[in-house]
């Protein structure tokens, strides 16, 4: 223990959360908890296993016994060995290891790990040794040991009629070989797509889902291979199961880079890696909650300076891009934009402009940097750059810690991390931290106004619970209903409405044939649109989010933070922020949303209102 790290507590924590099941199922963070060439060693096998392979074993074990549960039956370690002694009961409900069909018995299995964590408190190696002979004897797959011959026979006659019976779920790897062409749009002769893609991301996708179903092939010119997939399951194979084969797709990875480098956001592998370990601590629970004066304070002035400029009228959109803006700053960089915020706000958009008319550019054309358009970007890129500069200098020149997310970024410096690195992800935040908390700020205003039964209950809500007195993160567990109405407005209008991933190995989604190098889009707009999973799926229903009834939805069906190793970090902030900044402004005013406007989604890299968001503001007597 002379390092200081807490040996047994790094095996716990893994166990936890390699263990837990359901919503709460926490298998896919395990990478933050493992070093990057973690090996594991399972029973006899002589394999190897890497950490997805564990995680796939794990799943399998999962999907047999939906309702896992684990006692640690002894503990004890030797510096940083551990091993422990578990126990796993849980209900045969599923086929066992992907194989043995259900019997709906209690099965339990006795296990013993030997766990080797390294010097930074990540898991090393991990060996394992389990009764898993007893547990296909207790699910009368196999016989014991000791059966009479004749018993051996019986046992396997029944175990091949059950499987006959009862097959396992066709793998998802079905091979490449045997897999269909997927269906898709005509497109244009020699331009396929890309004017409809161009002209119409959110439009062209949403029709052509609706016409060819959950895996859709969008014809482009030359070798280019576009597909969109719609469906819980081939997400997940895409995001957690085969995550490895699926990095980030280089050819959008491209049009953001000239803005945001190589940051956390366009990052894969090692280097992905370590920047996500580093920035994690930010995130966390504890930290975030510390957050909750700034957020309140700034939406508080904003409401005062509406009220002290006698603002009447608003487009909502660029007021919440600086609110979060100015949140994001004050918490995540401790730096205060001073009077700086409407300025670099908007050279942040006009950088994210550029880049979204890139992305959407589906065929290049020649001399797209001479244009003005390019030209503006140059420039707006240079004042943010400029920006960023100054605020690395006067941190080095006043470094007293102050364990943000830039004081960690610069103390790595010793761990290869430059200037330049620092930059990307300081840029990294102003690409995905706040346009999109922003966005589902504005958007769920937008539904509020257009349904008052909604808001008045909100209201309501904040009156008994908060009264006169400025909402405080206190609340929030109790604000159950604003809670409610942010994960719908994130189910209606997901920001981040879609991403891409491209396999470096041949594959096959929903039947049909993937080829590595394509771009697979995945869209979380039209999974929480999908009628299958979803009823009423254009409707606002805050109420699909009580507790009971969120649980019973298909994980991958609802995803606005995405899922999986890459899952927004930021997510705990967003989920904090927003309910606190909503609650503040309902409290001075009432957002009217201008008659007759059409809240239409656009793409704009991320999910915008086309035409902005006219709003009325209207001050209620005690805000
Ligand atoms: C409502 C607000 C937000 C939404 C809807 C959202 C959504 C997402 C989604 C879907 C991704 C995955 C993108 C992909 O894999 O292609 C992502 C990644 C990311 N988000 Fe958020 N985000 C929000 C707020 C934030 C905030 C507040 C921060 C930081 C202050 C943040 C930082 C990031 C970063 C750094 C990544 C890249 C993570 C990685 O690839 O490992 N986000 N976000």
């Amino acid at each position: 223990m002379s390092s200081g790290i807490d040996y047994q507590r790094c095996v716990l924590e893994f166990l936890r959360r390699a263990w837990s099941i359901g919503e709460q199922d926490l298998l896919n963070t395990l990478d933050e908890l493992c070093a990057p060439e973690a090996s594991f060693h399972i029973g006899s096998h002589p394999q190897t296993r890497t950490l997805p392979e564990f995680q796939r074993l794990v799943r399998l074990v999962k999907q047999g016994q939906p309702d896992l549960s684990y006692r640690v039956e002894g503990l004890i370690s030797a510096g940083p060995e551990v091993v422990a002694r578990l126990a796993f009961r849980g209900t045969h409900t599923g086929h066992l290891a992907g194989l043995v069909p259900p019997t709906r018995r209690g099965l339990t299995l006795t296990e013993m790990i030997h766990v080797v964590i390294d010097d930074q408190g990540r898991l090393r190696e991990l060996w394992h040794e389990s009764d898993f002979h007893g547990l296909l004897v207790a699910a009368g797959a196999v016989p014991p040991l000791d059966a009479h011959p004749l018993r051996q026979v019986l046992t396997a006659a029944r175990s091949l009629v059950r499987s006959a019976l009862s097959p396992p779920p066709v793998p998802a790897e079905l091979s490449p070989v045997l897999a269909r062409e997927a269906p898709g749009p005509r497109g244009y002769p020699v331009v396929g797509v890309g004017p409809d893609l161009a002209r119409d991301l959110v439009g062209t996708f949403t029709r052509a889902w609706r016409e060819h179903g959950d895996v859709v092939r969008f014809p482009l010119p030359g070798s280019r291979r576009l597909f969109l997939v719609n469906h819980p399951d081939h997400v997940r194979q895409v995001l957690e199961y085969k995550q490895p084969i699926y990095p980030k797709d280089p050819l959008s990875v491209g049009k953001f880079e000239p803005f945001v480098g190589n940051g956390l956001f366009t990052s894969n592998g090692e280097f992905h890696f370590r920047q996500r370990r580093l920035a994690q601590p930010v995130f966390k629970g504890a930290r975030v909650a510390s957050y909750a004066p700034v957020m309140v304070t700034a939406a508080g002035e904003l409401a005062h300076r509406w009220r002290d400029e006698r603002v009447e009228t608003v487009d909502l959109t660029p007021e919440m891009m600086r609110l979060a803006l100015d949140i994001v700053m004050r918490t995540v960089f401790s730096a205060d934009l001073g009077g700086r915020t409407a300025e670099i706000a908007d050279a942040v958009r006009t950088c994210n402009a550029h880049t979204n008319a890139r992305l959407q550019r589906f065929v290049e054309l020649p001399g797209t940097r001479l244009t003005p358009a390019h030209r503006r970007f140059v420039a707006a890129r240079a004042l943010v750059d400029g920006f960023v500069h100054d605020l690395i200098q006067r941190r080095r020149r006043d470094p007293a810690d102050r364990d943000d997310m830039l004081s960690r970024l610069l103390s790595a410096g010793g761990r290869g991390m430059t200037d330049q690195h620092v930059r990307d992800e300081i840029v990294t935040i102003f690409l995905g931290g706040y346009e999109t908390t922003a966005l589902s700020l504005v958007w769920t205003f937008s539904l509020l106004s257009r349904h008052p039964a909604v808001e008045d209950a909100v209201r309501a809500e904040l009156s008994e619970i908060v009264g006169g007195r400025p909402v405080a993160d206190s609340d929030l567990p109790r604000l159950s209903y604003l809670r409610m109405v942010y994960q719908e407005a994130l189910r209606l209008y997901p920001p981040v409405w879609t991403m891409s991933r491209s396999p470096i190995e041949d594959d096959v989604l929903g039947g049909c044939r993937i080829p590595r190098g394509s771009q697979v889009f995945i869209s979380p707009y039209l999974l929480h649109r999908h009628p299958e999973f979803w009823d009423n799926p254009e409707g606002f229903q805050p109420e699909r989010f009580a507790r009971q009834r969120a649980t019973q939805q298909p994980l991958y069906s609802y995803m606005p933070f995405s899922r999986g190793p890459r899952l927004c970090p930021g997510a705990s902030i967003a989920l904090f922020e927003a309910p606190l900044v909503i609650a503040r402004l309902l409290q001075s005013y009432r957002l009217q949303l201008r008659p007759g406007h059409l809240c239409t989604p656009t793409s704009n890299v991320f999910l915008y209102p086309e035409g902005g968001m006219p709003m009325a503001l209207v001050p209620l007597k005690d805000g």
